[in-house]
């Protein structure tokens, strides 16, 4: 993994990404993207992407279209208007179940989903088919053990065979995280995974993350957040929005300053950083 590319100009202030930027790496192309629901403009005038050695992070007030964006990315939204393509896949033009299977997606709506008496271990294995709840007894073996090690990887191996349900918020956090990335996804997308947390168990999984942004054979990962205090030391990028628009994009040192993150979220705020943390206060 890279910490970026020196080639780019950054912040895309006005949102606009030159056509020669195009490369195969693309695993996200949001192009002048607008989507609309109910008479209200959830996206508007987006163009984004995100590369195969990239960690983004998306930052923004709440209402600001993020798990929108994430949807979109996910294949699980179509824009109104403009394109979007994942993987090489252009949505509107391509089956979205065989998109998504590539695609690890870890929200709050997803976790909603799974049973309270789901065993942690089937919780990750499911995923392995895309679905929630355990429907066959004879998995394979190769399938237990990835589980399990990717539950030992995340810090929540001893709780294999808990009830989901018995799990604490921040176990329950890493649990997702394992299964979003059992099928091996080209592409991890993470809303908010911190939500909730106490201050040890946000460390802690913090600390997961970076490990994983620092893995070279990770997923691109995208992590939407609410606090620069969450942002995964080795995330490279991040995307400013507020009212379903860009303020900013590009490398996080050039886009998380004073003077964007105030406007991003319409309050004074003084950004500062040490060893790859972020922390911001109002002024
Ligand atoms: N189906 C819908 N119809 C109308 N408005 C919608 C619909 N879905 C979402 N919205 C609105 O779109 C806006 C963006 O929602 P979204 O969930 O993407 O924001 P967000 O940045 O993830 O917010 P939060 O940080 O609070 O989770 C919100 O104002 C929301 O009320």
């Amino acid at each position: 993994m890279t910490g970026g590319r020196g080639d780019r100009p950054a912040p895309w202030l006005d949102g606009t990404v030159l056509a020669d930027q195009l490369s195969a790496d693309q695993v996200i192309a949001v192009e002048d993207v607008g989507l609309t629901r109910s008479g209200s403009s959830l996206l508007r005038e987006l163009t984004w992407r995100v590369e195969l050695d990239e960690r983004w992070v998306v930052l923004g007030p709440n209402g600001a279209g993020k798990t929108t964006l994430l949807s979109l990315a996910a294949g699980r939204l179509h824009p109104t208007t403009g394109s979007v393509a994942v993987l090489g896949e252009r949505l509107g033009r391509t089956d979205v179940h065989e998109l998504r299977a590539r695609v690890g997606l870890a929200t709050a709506a997803l976790a909603d989903q799974i049973p309270g008496d789901e065993r942690v271990l089937d919780v990750v294995m499911t995923a392995a088919w895309s679905v929630v709840g355990r429907f066959r007894e004879d998995y394979d073996p190769v399938d237990r053990s990835r589980a399990e090690l990717l539950l030992a990887q995340l810090g929540v191996g001893g709780l294999a065979d808990r009830w989901f349900g018995t799990l604490s918020e921040g176990e329950r956090k890493r649990v997702q995280i394992a299964r979003a990335l059992m099928p091996d996804p080209e592409l991890l997308l993470l809303d908010e995974p911190a939500a909730g947390l106490d201050l040890g168990a946000r460390e802690e999984l913090v600390a997961r993350l970076a490990a994983l942004a620092a893995d070279p054979d990770a997923p691109a990962l995208v992590l939407v957040t609410h606090h620069v205090e969450e942002i995964p030391p080795g995330f490279t990028h991040a995307l400013l929005l507020r009212d379903g628009a860009t303020v900013a994009q590009g490398l996080l040192a050039d886009t998380l300053t004073d003077e964007l993150l105030s406007r991003t979220f319409g309050t004074s705020l003084r950004v500062s950083s040490v060893d790859g943390r972020y922390a911001a206060r109002a002024t």
